[in-house]
C-alpha cells in the first residue's frame, strides 16, 4: 500500500473532531505527530474533560494501551530473575544451627550450582564455619589449598559468588579477600588487585603508610580467593605469598601460606590468559 493511501486510511480511523486539522498536512509523518500529541494531551485531562474521555473510550476500543495501568503509564514491573528474597528471610530460613549443607542449599536457591559446584563449596563453608572465631594456630590449623581451574564459562566464577553470598548471610563477609592480577579482572569479581590488597608497589616512600593498611586489611581474614590464577607467575605468588605472611605477622618459617589464612583459593585456567 502506498503512503497517500495508507494516510487517507489513518485519517478516516481519527475521531471527527481530530479530521479537520489532520486532513491540512499531506505528510503522514506529521499525521501521526499530530495524531499522538493530541491523544497524548487527552490523556492529561481526562479527569476534566469527560467528554473528551468518552471519544478516548471509542477510540482506544482499536488501540493496543493497556487502560488498566491507569492513564497509558508505563509502570516497571518484576521478571522472575528480580525476584530475589530479602536476606533476613533467607537468614530466617538458615536457622541457627546450620551446617555446610543446610548453608549451600539456602544459597543455591538464588544461586544454581550443580553438583560439583555445590561439593567444592560445601568442602569451602565446611572449613570456614570450622575456623570461626578461632585465633590462628599453626599446631591445629590444616590449611585447605585448593585450585578450581576448568575452560571458561564452566562456573568456576559462580562458586566464588556462592561462597561470598553464604558468608554474607552468616554476616562474615568481610572474612574474605578478592583478588584478581589485573584491575578488570578484580572488578569482575568485586576485589581489588593483586598488588593493592597485597601492598605491592614500586614506590618505596608509600612502605610504611602502606604496611599499616595491608595489616589491617588482612585482619580476621578466613577465605582468599586469586581470580585468574594463570596471569600470575610463580615470581609474583611468591612475593605475594611473603607480604601476606608479613601482613598477618607469621613466623618467617612457616610452611603456612598466604598468612596461614584458612582457605586459600585459586581460581583460574592455564589456558587462557599468560601471566602480565
Ligand atoms: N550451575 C549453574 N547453573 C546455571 N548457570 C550457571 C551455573 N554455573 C554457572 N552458570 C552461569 O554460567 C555462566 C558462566 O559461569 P562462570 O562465569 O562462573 O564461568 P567461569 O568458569 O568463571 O568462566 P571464566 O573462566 O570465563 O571466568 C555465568 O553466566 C553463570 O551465571
Amino acid at each position: 500500500m502506498s503512503a497517500p493511501e495508507k494516510h487517507s486510511i489513518f485519517v478516516n480511523y481519527l475521531p471527527e473532531r481530530w479530521k479537520a486539522s489532520v486532513q491540512e498536512t499531506s505528510s503522514p509523518r506529521a499525521t501521526h505527530c499530530i495524531y499522538w500529541q493530541r491523544r497524548l494531551k487527552c490523556l492529561a485531562s481526562t479527569k476534566e474533560d469527560p467528554s473528551t474521555a468518552e471519544e478516548l473510550d471509542i477510540t482506544f476500543q482499536q488501540d493496543d494501551f493497556d487502560q488498566d495501568i491507569g492513564h497509558g503509564i508505563l509502570q516497571p514491573m518484576l521478571v522472575n530473575s528480580d525476584v530475589v528474597q530479602p536476606l533476613q528471610e533467607r537468614r530466617f530460613q538458615l536457622g541457627e544451627n546450620h551446617t555446610a549443607t543446610s548453608l549451600a542449599s539456602v544459597v543455591a536457591q538464588d544461586i544454581p550450582l550443580n553438583n560439583k559446584q555445590q561439593s567444592v563449596m560445601k568442602k569451602i563453608l565446611a572449613e570456614a564455619l570450622a575456623w570461626a572465631n578461632h585465633p590462628y594456630d599453626a599446631s591445629r590449623r590444616n590449611q585447605l589449598l585448593l585450585c578450581i581451574t576448568g575452560e571458561g564459562g564452566t562456573g568456576k566464577s559462580q562458586i566464588l559468588k556462592a561462597i561470598v553470598a553464604a558468608m554474607h548471610l552468616l554476616g562474615r563477609r568481610d572474612e574474605i579477600m578478592l583478588m584478581a592480577p589485573t584491575g578488570a579482572a578484580a572488578d569482575m569479581i568485586g576485589g581489588n588487585t593483586y598488588h593493592t590488597s597485597l601492598g605491592i608497589s614500586i614506590n618505596r616512600l608509600q612502605k610504611g603508610a602502606t604496611a599499616s593498611r595491608i595489616t589491617r586489611l588482612w585482619a580476621h581474614k578466613t577465605i582468599v580467593f586469586i581470580d585468574e590464577m594463570s596471569m600470575l607467575d610463580l615470581t609474583m605468588l611468591s612475593v605475594g605469598n611473603h607480604h601476606c605472611m608479613i601482613a598477618r605477622s607469621l613466623n618467617r618459617s612457616s610452611p603456612d601460606l598466604f598468612g596461614g589464612l584458612a582457605v586459600v583459593i585459586l581460581i583460574g585456567d592455564f589456558f587462557q590468559f599468560p601471566p602480565v
